[in-house]
């Protein structure tokens, strides 16, 4: 998998290229991160890459000419026909069928804009996506594209070792997932529950399932509003729902 950082700050990235599950990627040759930076493409002889907006307002815009030069710079680096998303509050919100589309291309061009944001026409004729990570501003699109790379490296085969994290499973499911306990078995007074020392791994799935369903039922309704849940995810939703005076 192949990520393009249109950043000011290549720097920045490093926290996923440098730590972790997508360190050992990148030593590994699965996936790939290469920063271009706009300031280096500056024809102002000031270096400067950003101005003030027209029509007035706080803040200063991201020009066009150093995005766009970068951005040339990032494609001729990048494979064939590479997708280039810009992070932005605007966007569409980030989510796992998101991630998994966006793991499918094989290759993406994210660009990390700053200041207030970027002229509208490197929107309109460089762009193919705008994605967001959540309702809030943040100071750049750094830590999105990050957010990006690390959920989209998460698919490629052999980054998460033979062992695939359950996390994937239940938001591959549509659902929150269950909650984890490791040792000891009892602190301040908490215990394990007992079904995850049965043994019983039938048991332990349903219970797992019911708390996946039962914890989205509550904290995200939304995503069970267009789920069909089957015959067994119902009875075991019900049983939850009961046991918690729903
Ligand atoms: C994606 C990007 C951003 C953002 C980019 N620059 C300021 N905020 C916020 C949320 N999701």
């Amino acid at each position: 998998m192949y990520f393009g950082v249109i950043t000011l700050f290549p720097e920045m990235i490093d926290a996923v290229t440098k730590f972790g599950v997508t360190r050992r990627a990148c030593e590994n040759g699965l996936i790939k991160v290469d920063c271009i930076n706009p300031r280096d493409y500056t024809e102002d002889k000031f270096g400067n890459v950003d101005d003030k907006p027209y029509g007035g307002g706080p803040g200063m815009l991201m020009q066009v000419q150093p995005l766009r030069d970068a951005l040339r710079v990032a494609r001729s680096q990048a494979p064939k026909d590479t997708k280039v998303v810009c992070m932005s509050p605007q966007g569409v919100q980030l989510n796992h069928s998101l991630v998994t589309d966006i793991h499918s291309w094989g290759s993406v061009i994210l660009i990390a804009g700053r200041y207030e944001g970027i002229d509208e026409r490197v929107l309109q004729k460089e762009v193919d996506l705008e994605v967001s990570v959540g309702d809030y501003v943040l100071s750049g699109g750094e830590l999105p594209a990050m957010c990006i790379i690390d959920a989209v490296s998460r698919m490629v085969p052999g980054v998460l070792g033979n062992i695939q994290n359950a996390q994937e499973d239940s938001f591959a499911q549509g659902l929150l997932h269950f909650p984890q306990y490791t040792r000891p078995e009892e602190i301040d007074g908490m215990r394990v529950p007992e079904v995850l020392m049965s043994g019983n791994h039938e048991k332990i799935r349903n219970w797992r399932l019911q708390q996946c369903l039962g914890r989205t039922y509550e904290r995200r309704p939304d995503l069970l509003k267009n789920r069909v849940l089957t015959k067994l995810e119902r009875k075991l939703l019900d049983e939850y729902l009961q046991e918690h005076d729903f």
